[in-house]
């Protein structure tokens, strides 16, 4: 679904302040695959999610989304297949509109249906079902502004926002940093369900190790702009969560 071939990405090309982020990095990530990705401060990892989501450009190599070569592609094109959720609940979703008008804003942004949306009762229906599912009783506050609910309420919703129009893959960058323990749990296990619920391809970046050793498929540790670890399913069943903390140690 996802595949890099000998990505290299230079910050500050030619100049004393040049950083090389990401170094000759081939990956490939197989649809329905739920990636975590670790590693120390600076390793490349926002780097590569950029890179994916099309906000940067490679300097070399290739990147190829469900088969189409986006190396190129601005992100903007590849928004049809790529949804992003970062740190921060407040990026994403217009305060002072509500649940349901920050929905219909959302489905404007990435589809062609201007003009069925904001009118379709249809659309209220199903938006009111996949909140349902959330379990935090949002489903009968669709009018209430987005702006008075709590950060990891925000953050479901802006998770469930990103999935329901189709995307094929979902780049989460820290998406519980801003929050409370409570709460971020909430959001990851919402994070989880969505993204089996929608069969999607997703990638996930946290400096939490308990989220990386409990959730996801495969675990990636980068370090200097590559993959210094990359552990599949199976073999993340014999780990701890020990093991894991003895990486950054
Ligand atoms: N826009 C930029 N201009 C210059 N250097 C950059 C830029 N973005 C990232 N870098 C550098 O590239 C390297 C990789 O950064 P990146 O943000 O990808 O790391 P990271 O693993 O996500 O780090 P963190 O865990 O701190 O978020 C770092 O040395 C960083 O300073």
């Amino acid at each position: 679904m996802i595949a890099l071939n000998s990505v290299h990405k230079i910050f500050n090309k030619g100049k004393a302040s040049a950083v090389t982020a990401i170094n000759n990095l081939s990956l490939n990530i197989n649809s329905g695959e739920f990636v975590i990705i670790i590693g120390a401060n600076g390793s490349g990892k926002t780097t590569l999610l950029n890179l994916v989501a099309g906000s940067i450009y490679a300097d070399e190599g290739t990147i190829q989304i469900g088969g189409n070569d986006v190396t190129r592609m601005a992100d903007h094109q590849r928004s049809k297949w790529v949804a992003r959720v970062f740190q921060n609940p407040l990026s994403g979703t217009a305060p002072d509109l509500s649940i349901i008008d920050n929905f219909r804003l959302a489905a404007i942004r990435t589809k062609h249906k201007r003009f069925s949306v904001g009118v379709n009762a249809d659309f209220r229906e199903k938006v009111k079902e996949h909140i349902t599912t959330l379990g935090m009783g949002l489903e009968n506050k669709l009018e209430q502004p987005m702006g008075t609910l709590s950060g990891g309420q925000r953050q479901a919703l802006t998770l469930l926002m990103s999935v329901m129009d189709s995307c094929k893959v979902l780049l989460l960058d820290e998406p519980t940093a801003a929050l409370d323990p409570r709460s971020a749990e909430v959001v990851m296990r919402t994070a989880d369900k969505l993204i089996h619920d929608f069969n999607l391809t997703a990638i996930l970046i946290t400096h939490n190790l308990k989220d990386a050793f409990q959730y996801g498929t495969r675990l990636i540790q980068m370090n200097e702009g590559n993959t210094l670890r990359d552990i599949s399913a199976e073999d993340k069943k014999a780990l701890t969560q020990n093991d894991i903390f003895n990486w950054f140690s």
